[in-house]
């Protein structure tokens, strides 16, 4: 299978330099980008006057939460979890977190997002939705034991079952990563066993120092930080991605930077639950891989990377009152490059060798002219609703603002009927 992308101004390569060149792709990865390609292709694309981007990574979020979207809003996250969220989620079965998650991931796909990291339960419901949807997906069962061994026993056994599910569903599209929830959900035990997985070389995913809250209670609990006590279970490691890191002081960030983890900052969850502000510059200076995630819709409240991009940009500034922090390219290289990098993934960026995941997005709408700075644009003046096009491992996954692979109609009746009947 191979496809030819005629005419577009792409955002090439690591330096993301706007060049007017076609794009060739063979199987899952691109193989030429240069002016007038002369190449027979199964499918050609006609890209002019529209801009090819790399696909984004949302590297946090709950898709199947787009079924409690706007269902508790303005509240801090403790009470949102205990009291509205987890109580919304006890009615949620696999058919619902099935319907839910097909929702969240056409949104992914209609705002640009090609890749992109969950946490949930029923997840092998969640990797169907992704089969028909056809994103690039890295799945975890979130696993909350409460310092229960009976529970943790069960998360651990839901664990296995799930990742022996992806293992033989054998798609390369659709990986597992182990997802305990938090500190402060997850015992040492529990964390200890995951922190042994990871030995394995199997990615980690979990949520850290997101409110002061939960430094004061693992402190008192434990007397360390949260990062200090996932380093002393051997819980940090290249492979862990960890959300939020809102609440880190120089030292919890010399040892992310030395471990070499990944934070994803989801800056819409932190500001929608008065979490706080993550300490972005610290945090790059340091050395750490920041990547981006919208988080879950019911705190977001969607999942457009395009809108997380420019409240990255516009928070950092406002907050340390310093408007070069967080520039237009340097966000952008947190949506693509750092989430790839924290994925293991040659992805992220438009070159010969890379993978074929990206977005074709229409810049003849006045608020993305004249077209001074496509990137600028990009970060700034784009919404969701711009992307056309989008291709994930050299498959065409929505055409014309069309997802192929799933009926939208039917999912948008589906989760209405679910809010009526479950919600
Ligand atoms: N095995 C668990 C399921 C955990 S899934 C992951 C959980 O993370 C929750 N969640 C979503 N966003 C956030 C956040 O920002 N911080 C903490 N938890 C969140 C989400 O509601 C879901 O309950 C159980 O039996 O309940
Ligand atoms: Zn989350």
């Amino acid at each position: 299978m191979s496809i030819l992308l005629r005419g577009g101004l792409v955002i090439y390569g690591e330096g993301f330099e706007p060049v007017r060149a076609d794009v060739l792709i063979e199987g899952d990865r691109i193989v030429r980008v240069a002016r007038g390609i002369s190449a027979e292709a199964d499918e050609v694309i006609d890209a002019s006057g529209r801009v090819i981007i790399p696909g984004l990574i949302n590297a946090h979020t709950h898709s199947p939460m787009t079924l409690l979207r706007g269902l508790a809003d303005d509240l801090p996250l403790m009470e949102w979890l205990q009291n509205y969220i987890w109580p919304a989620e006890r009615k949620l079965g696999r058919r619902e977190v099935y319907w839910g998650a097909l929702l969240g991931l056409i949104e992914m796909a209609k705002s640009g997002t090609t890749t992109f990291v969950d946490m949930y339960f029923h997840m092998d419901a969640v990797a169907e939705a992704v089969m028909k949807v056809g994103l690039r997906a890295f799945l975890g069962y979130g696993m909350v034991d409460l310092g229960n061994e009976e529970k943790r026993k069960a998360e651990i056994r839901e664990t296995e079952r799930f990742m022996k599910f992806i293992e033989e569903l054998g798609d390369r599209r659709i990986n597992f990563i182990l997802a305990p929830h938090a500190p402060y959900t997850c015992s040492p035990e529990c964390l200890r066993w995951v922190a042994e997985r990871a030995r394995e070389g199997i990615l980690v995913t979990i949520h850290l120092a997101e409110t002061r809250e939960e430094v004061k209670e693992i402190k008192e609990r434990y007397g360390m930080t949260p990062v200090q006590l996932l380093d002393s279970l051997g819980l940090l490691t290249p492979g862990t991605i960890a959300a939020h890191g809102v609440w880190l002081d120089e030292r919890d960030a010399k040892i992310l930077a030395t471990r070499e983890v990944t934070i994803v900052h989801c800056p819409a969850s932190n500001m929608k639950l008065a979490s706080g502000v993550m300490p972005l510059k610290m945090l790059l200076k340091a050395g750490v891989n920041v990547a981006l995630g919208t988080d879950g819709a019911a705190s977001n409240n969607n999942l457009d990377m395009l809108e997380e991009m420019k409240l990255v940009a516009l928070l950092h500034k406002v907050h340390t009152l310093d408007p070069t922090v967080a520039d237009a390219k340097m966000v952008l290289r947190m949506a693509t490059v750092h989430g790839a990098r924290a994925l293991g993934l040659k992805a992220g960026i438009i070159k010969e060798g890379y993978l074929a995941d990206l977005a074709v997005i229409d810049f003849r709408r006045p608020h993305l002219r004249p077209l001074n700075d496509p990137v600028s644009h990009l970060v700034y003046s784009a919404r969701g609703g711009d992307v056309e096009d989008l291709i994930v491992a050299g498959k065409i996954v929505m055409l014309d603002g069309e997802v192929l692979g799933v009926d939208e109609e039917k999912v948008l009746d589906k989760v209405e009927n679910i809010r009526e009947v479950v919600i």
